[in-house]
């Protein structure tokens, strides 16, 4: 499993970073953003700089209470774990975050309750996700601007799948600037792998993420209705 990943492994990331280019069709892409659209407006949170779907549910120190996961997203959560995403594990959460050309998310980590790999499709758009060294991590005076925090990007093309683990996972911050430009520099470490050059520059369209990850502590509900 690991052997297949290989080849897909970001060499000038630190570790761990696997970005697949195409790894879903246009076909599944299309599917995908239909279902997306097609979820009942109750399921949307308007965050500010963009919108949010949560299945599987919430995940909680105490443990996530289990939703049904649909199929249409299921299928995706069977795939990424079968590559060993999750070390045997199966992903038992999906995020779809849906940003407008000029927004972003900002810097941040996503925490201890969820299994240290995240998985993300991407569909409709590109993006630049930016890495950042925590507040506090430097010695020394310099002042810990956001421009001297950053350390990378990964140009995260439409239907490609991203892997991080480990060190980039748990010792960077991570986050996209809302802008409706990306100038490509050999800042960002992936570009051949997704077939871009730097210097050039990417206008951004709408972009719907899936984040697919495995919460290790659940609760299952026991709703045994019209029983004793
Ligand atoms: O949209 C993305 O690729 C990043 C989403 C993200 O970082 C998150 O939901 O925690
Ligand atoms: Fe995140």
């Amino acid at each position: 499993r690991v052997y297949e990943l290989k080849q897909f492994v970001v060499k000038d990331a630190p570790q761990t970073v696997y970005y697949i280019p195409d790894f879903i069709s246009e076909e599944e892409e299309a599917c995908l953003l239909q279902q997306v659209y097609k979820s009942p407006k109750t399921k949307w949170t308007q965050l500010s700089g963009r919108r949010l779907q949560n299945w599987g549910g919430s995940p909680h120190p105490k443990g996530m209470l289990v939703e049904n996961i649909p199929d249409w997203l299921r299928t995706y959560c069977d795939r990424i774990s079968s590559l060993g995403a999750f070390s045997g594990r199966t992903a038992n959460h999906v995020l779809v975050n849906e940003y407008k050309a000029g927004e972003g998310i900002m810097p941040h980590e996503d925490g201890p309750l969820y299994h240290p790999t995240v998985s993300t499709i991407s569909l409709g758009s590109h993006a630049l996700l930016d890495f950042y060294r925590p507040v506090g991590s430097q010695e020394g005076a310099a002042p810990q601007t956001e421009e001297n925090r950053f350390v990378f990007s990964l140009l995260l093309r439409p239907r490609s799948l991203l892997l991080l683990q480990d060190e980039t996972y748990l010792r960077l911050l991570h986050g996209i600037r809302g802008r409706g430009q990306d100038p490509l520099t050999d800042q960002v470490v992936n570009l051949p792998a997704a077939r871009a050059q730097p210097g050039e520059t990417l206008t951004r369209g709408t972009r719907v993420s899936l984040t697919i990850r495995h919460v290790p502590k659940v609760i299952k509900t026991k709703l045994v209705l019209g029983r004793k």
